[in-house]
């Protein structure tokens, strides 16, 4: 690498994702950690400074070309505005967004106004490649019936996952006739044919997997995805952060940043 690494502000910091974004960034040259935000700045362990507040934080700090944010919906939308006011562009991976009172998703937008701004469900590369697949089999596959599964941790907030959702809206793309998502069945319920379904499980310390299955009468389709730890969706968030920092406001795509 050339030139000087992309300055970083991490939100969250001591939660599982804070923590893994602060390990990564710890082996890389692109990027440094100049400071981490935390609600219990005890239990972070950065050898950057720690704030309690993302507002203060960005104040103190010479020079911020990004802050990093894996937290929840409503620090997220309270994160996307500070950061446009400083003037500093904003990834994050929080997922559960649309739909939340704090209304994350108008936020986001807000700030890509002044800043640039990318959300991503899922940071992986190997998600990111998949979903032009599962796009391409939906388109191919017409009339299939098609089921999205996810696993994670026991510890997750939202059901079904991000990226669950994100892979139902591209197949619903390619099958308008998919109107109707199913969440789990109980009891008597065949299918129906403009059903999608999206299902989520909970298990143990899974970090996690999706699966989409096409079934036709007479062949099935099963297109999957593990992540084999976290270390994929933080090395993929600093590569965005990297991409992005220094580009004009706006919305902006993760996968489109891996052709770039
Ligand atoms: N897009 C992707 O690739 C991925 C997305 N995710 C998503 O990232 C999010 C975080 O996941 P994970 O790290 O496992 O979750 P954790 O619960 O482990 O960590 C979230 C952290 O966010 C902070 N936080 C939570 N609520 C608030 C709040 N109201 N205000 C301010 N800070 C808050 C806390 O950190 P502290 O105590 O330090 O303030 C908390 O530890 C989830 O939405 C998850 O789905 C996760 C993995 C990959
Ligand atoms: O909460 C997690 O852990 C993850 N969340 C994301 C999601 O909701 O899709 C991405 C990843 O699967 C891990």
């Amino acid at each position: 690498m050339t030139g000087e690494p992309t300055r970083i502000v991490v939100t969250g910091a001591s939660g599982r994702m804070g923590e893994e974004l602060i390990d990564a960034a710890g082996d890389r040259s692109d990027v440094l950690i100049v400071a981490a935000v935390s609600r219990t700045p005890g239990s972070v362990t950065a050898e950057a400074a720690v704030g309690t507040h993302l507002d203060a934080t960005l104040a103190d700090e010479d020079h911020v070309d990004a802050v990093v944010d894996f937290t929840a919906p409503e620090a997220t939308a309270e994160y996307a505005a500070i950061a446009a006011e400083h003037g500093v562009a904003f990834v994050t991976g929080t997922t559960g967004l649309a739909g939340h009172e704090a209304d994350p998703v108008t936020a986001l937008d807000a700030a890509s106004e002044s800043v640039p701004v990318l959300h991503a469900s899922n940071f992986s590369r190997g998600i990111a490649t998949l979903r032009g697949a599962i796009r391409e089999a939906a388109a191919s596959l017409p009339g299939y019936d098609v089921e999205v599964t996810e696993t994670h941790h026991d510890g997750k907030r939202d059901a079904p996952s991000g990226t669950a959702l994100t892979l139902a809206e591209d197949i619903e793309a390619e099958r308008s006739d998919l109107t109707e998502r199913q969440h789990g069945r109980e009891g008597e319920q065949p299918r129906e044919p403009e059903e999608i379904g999206v299902h989520a499980r909970r298990a143990g310390d899974v970090t996690g997997e999706h699966e989409v299955l096409f079934a036709g009468n007479r062949e099935t389709v099963s297109l999957s995805h593990r992540a084999g730890d976290r270390g994929v969706f933080a090395e993929g968030a600093l590569d965005a952060a990297v991409a992005v920092a220094d580009r004009e406001p706006g919305r902006y795509e993760f996968a489109d940043l891996l052709r770039d």
